[in-house]
């Protein structure tokens, strides 16, 4: 049996006494991409951070490849790519000079895929990075993180500031990336129709909890969105929130028996705005 790339397991975390992060339980294996998605604050930019041992946990153990994550090796971060929310760095520096030093660091570097990407993504190799647009250095910083075909791959809103053709190429190569390499790949968006598309599974962050998470398939096969006024709620389902106007509920294969179509969910957009009525 293959270990997870990325576990926690029970995690906490506070700032100046606030909790941010609750109880946390999470698994990356091999081959899983995994949307997280949560409203501005909900904690997903912690929740990746600490991941990577940049912030610490306060109670709760993450498990990164192997390791404590408060104490990965050089080697073990080989292994690793992480885009930040902002990226930054090599503002001196031309594209190809950039690509070249960030190359030198690592043994596995694919030029081709780099190349690819450079094309794909139409980036000029003798601009200076700090011309670059906005979206232009994050497609830079996505080509950094990728092109050594990390085993871990955490991205903080990787494609917020492309534009709708360079996202759907980014998207579907994250996806293949994962499905040949058997590669994991952790990453916060706002946009819910990419994450419908390419994700395998999700977690949905609320309250620094994760209200919802699983593959994403059999989520939309569970969860069903029932109004008040419905006279069969389903029973025994866990109900996951509950507004003025519909509860939400998440049902194992023998409570829906009684389902309907009409209590279906159509999207995953309809189920983050519902969670959080
Ligand atoms: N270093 C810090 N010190 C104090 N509070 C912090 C710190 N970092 C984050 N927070 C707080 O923790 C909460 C979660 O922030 P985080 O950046 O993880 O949210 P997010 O889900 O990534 O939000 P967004 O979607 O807007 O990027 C917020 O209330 C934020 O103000």
């Amino acid at each position: 049996m293959t270990s997870p790339l990325l576990e926690f397991d029970q995690v906490n975390k506070q700032f100046a006494g606030k909790a941010v992060l609750n109880n946390i339980n999470l698994i990356i294996e091999p081959g899983m991409v995994m949307g997280l998605l949560g409203r501005n604050g909900a904690g997903k930019t912690t929740l990746l951070r600490i991941a990577l041992g940049l912030i610490s946990q306060n109670t709760g153990v993450v498990r990164c490849l192997d390791s404590d994550n408060r104490q990965l090796s050089p080697a073990c971060k080989q292994r690793i790519g992480y885009v930040p929310q902002q990226p930054c760095g090599y503002q001196g520096f031309k594209v190809n000079d950039a690509i070249a030093l960030h190359r030198s660091f690592y043994p596995n570097w694919d030029s081709t895929l780099e190349q690819t990407w450079l094309s794909r993504l139409e980036l000029d190799g003798n601009a200076l990075v700090s011309n670059l647009s906005g979206g232009q250095q994050q497609s830079l910083a996505l080509i950094m993180a990728m092109s050594y075909r990390p085993q871990l791959l955490i991205l903080d809103e990787p494609v917020s500031s492309l534009d709708p053709i360079a996202r759907r190429a980014f998207m579907s190569d994250l996806f293949e990336l994962a499905l040949d390499t058997g590669s994991g790949v952790l990453f916060s968006s706002h946009i819910t129709s990419d994450v419908e598309r390419i994700a395998s599974h999700i977690a949905i962050i609320k309250d620094g909890e994760v209200l919802v998470s699983g593959e994403l398939d059999s989520l939309k096969e569970q969860i069903k969105i029932v109004p008040n006024s419905a006279s069969d709620p389903l029973p025994g389902a866990t109900i996951l929130h509950q507004s003025q106007r519909s509860t939400v509920y998440q049902a194992s294969s023998c409570n829906l028996r009684s389902k309907k179509p009409e209590h279906n969910i159509t999207n995953l957009e309809q189920l983050f705005v519902e969670l959080h009525q």
